[in-house]
């Protein structure tokens, strides 16, 4: 492995080999229900108490995950940081709704041995699956080995037919190890272009990608369709970042809706540095997706100030962009800590993420040089 520490990825086999199985799983999952397979339609959406939507497919993928982690690794040494609760399940008015996600993580769990995975010898009940999406209650913090799991990120895109993704970490000690991350809607043969809503012929399509900290390489794996089942080593590729450094060249991203970043901020940044291709538009951490596979140069995010971001909607992003050699730190060029909790605390500004150091610097120069006249 050229320039890896092989120590490191073979330190993590079991883990990345069980996390990208079961993300697999969990992708197959989310391409069934926005097709509208099985379960009811993608539209069904769960308002939560911060206005943010939540679906069948969020439960599903939790419960599913978390069930699936508790059997590779015993559940007394899993300790999950994870999105969803399952507080509205819970609820006596949710029943048809719970029965959706009980139909669609036994149809799945059933699916496990094509994976290379073994499922429950019975489907499970109710209780067991509120159960598996309950445990993933932990906080993290800076010591010993916490999953991360973001069930589905972008459930806006979901919702859409558009891009979302399925994240999976391991943090062990406050550092990212271990990231995983499924982009259903993301093909391994065709570049992401703005305004990517789902095409009929892009429903078999879709990647996994993933790394070890320390290995020095990403990799990519088309996603497992149809009957096809999960073989290891299979067809992955290597992934790397752009080699493009020239701003005029380079292409940035950044989250489509404008409350969860400032695009005019952006954009003024992106003025100041000389990009001069239109912004590419993405939901969820599909953009960290862009950068580690080189079909953009840029990922910038700008939330509003008091916004926490979350460790689940970054850990298993930068693991893979900084492993398949990009650079990603805040907005004041310091590293991600993953070390705190469910939040990247001290977290100053904004997110930035770039296939090299020289776009980087320059990017974090122009923040410098603009933060006093920016309105954030
Ligand atoms: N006001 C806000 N500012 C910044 N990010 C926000 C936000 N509200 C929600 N988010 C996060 O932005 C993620 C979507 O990312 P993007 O905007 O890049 O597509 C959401 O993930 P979920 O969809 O998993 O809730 C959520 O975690
Ligand atoms: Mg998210």
């Amino acid at each position: 492995m050229e320039g890896a520490d092989a120590s490191a990825s073979h330190k993590y086999a079991k883990e990345l080999q069980v996390g990208v199985r079961v993300v697999q799983m969990a992708c197959s999952l989310c391409q069934k229900l926005q097709k509208g397979s099985v379960g009811p339609s993608p539209d069904h959406v769960i308002s939560k108490d911060d206005d943010s939507p939540v679906t069948v497919a969020d439960w599903s993928v939790q419960a599913m995950i978390s069930w699936m982690l508790s059997e590779s690794f015993g559940r007394e040494n899993v300790s999950i940081v994870a999105e969803e609760d399952a507080q509205t399940l819970s609820d006596d008015s949710a029943t048809s709704l719970l029965a959706s996600v009980v139909a669609t993580v036994n149809e799945t769990l059933a699916m496990a041995p094509r994976f290379g995975l073994k499922g429950p010898t019975k489907p499970l009940g109710g209780s067991e699956i509120l159960d598996a999406i309950n445990c993933c209650n932990s906080t993290g913090g800076p010591v010993g080995r916490h999953w991360v799991l973001d069930p589905v990120d972008g459930t806006l895109g979901f919702v859409r037919g558009d891009q979302y993704a399925v994240a999976l970490a391991l943090i062990e000690n406050g550092q990212v190890v271990v990231g995983v991350l499924g982009c259903p809607n993301y093909s391994s043969k065709r570049k992401l272009v703005n305004n990517s809503s789902v095409r009929s012929d892009l429903w078999q399509e879709g990647c996994v990608m993933y790394t070890s900290k320390g290995s020095g390489q990403a990799w990519m794996q088309p996603l497992i369709q149809g009957h096809g089942s999960l073989e290891w080593p299979n067809s992955a590729s290597v992934i790397r970042v752009s080699s493009i450094d020239n701003p005029v060249m380079a292409t940035f991203c950044e989250p489509v809706e404008k409350t969860n970043s400032n695009h005019s901020y952006s954009a003024g940044i992106a003025h100041r540095v000389g990009l001069r291709k239109q912004p590419l538009r993405v939901y969820s951490m599909v953009k960290y997706a862009a950068i580690a596979r080189g079909d953009a140069e840029i990922y910038m995010k700008f939330a509003k100030a008091g916004y926490k971001e979350k460790i689940w909607d970054h850990a298993a992003g930068v693991v893979i962009v900084e492993e398949a050699g990009g650079v990603v730190t805040d907005a004041g060029g310091r590293p991600l800590d993953f070390s705190k909790g469910v939040y990247l605390e001290g977290l100053d500004r904004g997110i930035v993420a770039c296939s090299g150091v020289n776009l980087h610097e320059k990017i974090i120069g122009a923040v410098y040089a603009s933060w006093d006249s920016s309105h954030l």
